[in-house]
């Protein structure tokens, strides 16, 4: 392991192409994948695909909403008392007129009230002309001025704020800027991610033969994708070689990912061809290992097209681990999010010193305590499936009822 990979500080330096980093500690590794990227830029879309997605600027109603004074009912447009004599449409009304209308009716000039259809009558009078006049269901008062019409501006006027940049869109609001008459809405970035996944003894249903392995990662890690803010583009397999690893690293034209996710190969075997691949692309790494277990063999590298890739170890604990510690911390950057945030747990047991790096432990709360799960080597996942969160154990061990650092999981 080389060091002149060191700065000055003791600090990894900034990664150069064909130079290998050291091991981050954890906390390095988060931060070295949050300031890595930037923002991605924000971008239109057509509302049918806004929802879920968070607002890149404040959106005003380009119209008065509603955009014109319409009823409210079924029935007639009135002006006056009545009886009144039905007008002629589209004219202006006076006194004493009253014209027919439908709810969402445009209500015509001169209109005081809109007289629902089952409060009138149609009569005639005494010289046996058409009339309308109170009866059916009329309530007491009614029509009273201004009743059952929605005037224009009345939800919102034209240019008034209708939500604020930040906001994740929900469908409500997506009803709210088709109403205030926008077409579209810009929208932070997402980052698209593309899935590799190697290992030609992995299989993908049934019971595998000895020397096989059931693919754990296919049927959930596009979802941990998406609650991290990942858009999984694709899902390709590439087979224990150079070649065809070099083959699923390649950007797909048409439909560009900005973060390439890999799990397995991330060793120095001769059946492993991660790094090799990732050299020959002329990729950099950002992190070549972390000194954390399980997962110390993670990767973070970008390729000179500007794609990042994020390594995850072959075992099924590790990679989750790895993803939340170098996946989450990009993912969230490169989506104008914050940090994913650490707190404190209370160790529930006390943890023995080991001789070795950090460790992320999944446990369970008992009690307010953080207690260890069993079943938690790195190729396991019963630990993890029973946690409530994973929490920060350094070499030293802990006291019970010691403060830890703890990440929450993405799907609690
Ligand atoms: N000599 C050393 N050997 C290993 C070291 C080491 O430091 N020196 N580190 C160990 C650790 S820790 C890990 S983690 C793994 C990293 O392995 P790779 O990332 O190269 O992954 P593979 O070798 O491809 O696979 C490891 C393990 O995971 C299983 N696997 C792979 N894909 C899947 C999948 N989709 N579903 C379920 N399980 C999967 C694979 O069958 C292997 O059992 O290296 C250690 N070795
Ligand atoms: O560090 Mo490995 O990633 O423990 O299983």
């Amino acid at each position: 392991m080389p060091v002149d990979a060191q700065g000055p500080a003791g600090e990894p330096d900034a990664a150069v192409p064909g130079q290998r980093v050291l091991p981050h500690t954890w906390e390095e590794a988060r931060a070295t994948a949050f300031t890595v990227a930037g923002p991605l830029p924000a971008l239109d879309l057509a509302l049918a695909q806004a929802a879920g997605r968070k607002l890149a600027a404040d959106v005003f109603a380009l119209q008065p909403m509603p955009h014109y004074a319409s009823s409210a009912m079924d029935g007639w447009a009135v002006a006056g008392s009545p009886p009144w004599i039905l007008a002629e449409p589209g004219r202006r009304l006076s006194p004493g007129q009253a014209v027919p209308i439908v709810t969402g009716g445009l209500l015509p000039p001169g209109a005081k009230a809109v007289l629902r259809s089952e409060a009138g009558l149609l009569s005639t009078d005494d010289d046996g002309l058409p009339v309308l006049v109170l009866g059916g269901a009329a309530r007491p008062g009614e029509p009273k001025n201004g009743q059952h019409i929605r005037p224009a501006g009345q939800e919102a006027a034209q240019g008034e704020l209708l939500a604020k940049a930040g906001t994740v869109l929900n469908p409500a609001h997506i009803s709210l800027a088709a109403l205030g008459g926008l077409d579209t809405l810009s929208v932070l970035g997402r980052p698209a991610v593309q899935l590799v996944l190697t290992g030609d003894e992995v299989v993908q249903s049934g019971i595998p033969a000895p020397g096989r392995v059931r693919d754990a990662f296919t049927p959930q890690l596009g979802g941990v994708v998406e609650l991290l803010g990942g858009t999984v583009v694709g899902l390709r397999r590439a087979a224990d070689n150079l070649a065809a690893t070099l083959e699923a690293l390649a950007d797909a034209e048409g439909n560009p990912a900005d973060v390439v996710v890999t799990t397995g190969a991330t060793g120095r075997s001769s059946a492993d061809f991660l790094r090799p691949a990732i050299e020959r692309m002329g990729g950099i790494f950002h992190i070549d290992g972390i000194a954390m277990r399980p997962g110390h063999p993670s990767l973070l590298a970008e390729f000179p097209d500007g794609r990042f890739l994020v390594g995850l170890p072959g075992n099924p604990l590790a990679a989750m681990v790895a993803l939340l510690t170098v996946g989450a911390p990009l993912l969230a950057r490169l989506g104008s999010s914050p940090m994913p945030p650490t707190f404190e747990v209370a160790c529930g047991s006390p943890i023995k010193e080991y001789h070795g790096p950090t460790r992320i432990v999944p446990y369970r709360l008992v009690y307010g305590l953080a207690s260890p799960c069993a079943n938690t080597d790195s190729a396991m996942m019963r630990g993890l499936a029973a946690a409530d969160g994973l929490m920060v154990v350094p070499p030293h061990g802990a006291k019970m009822g010691e403060a830890l650092t703890a990440l929450g999981l993405p799907w609690k």
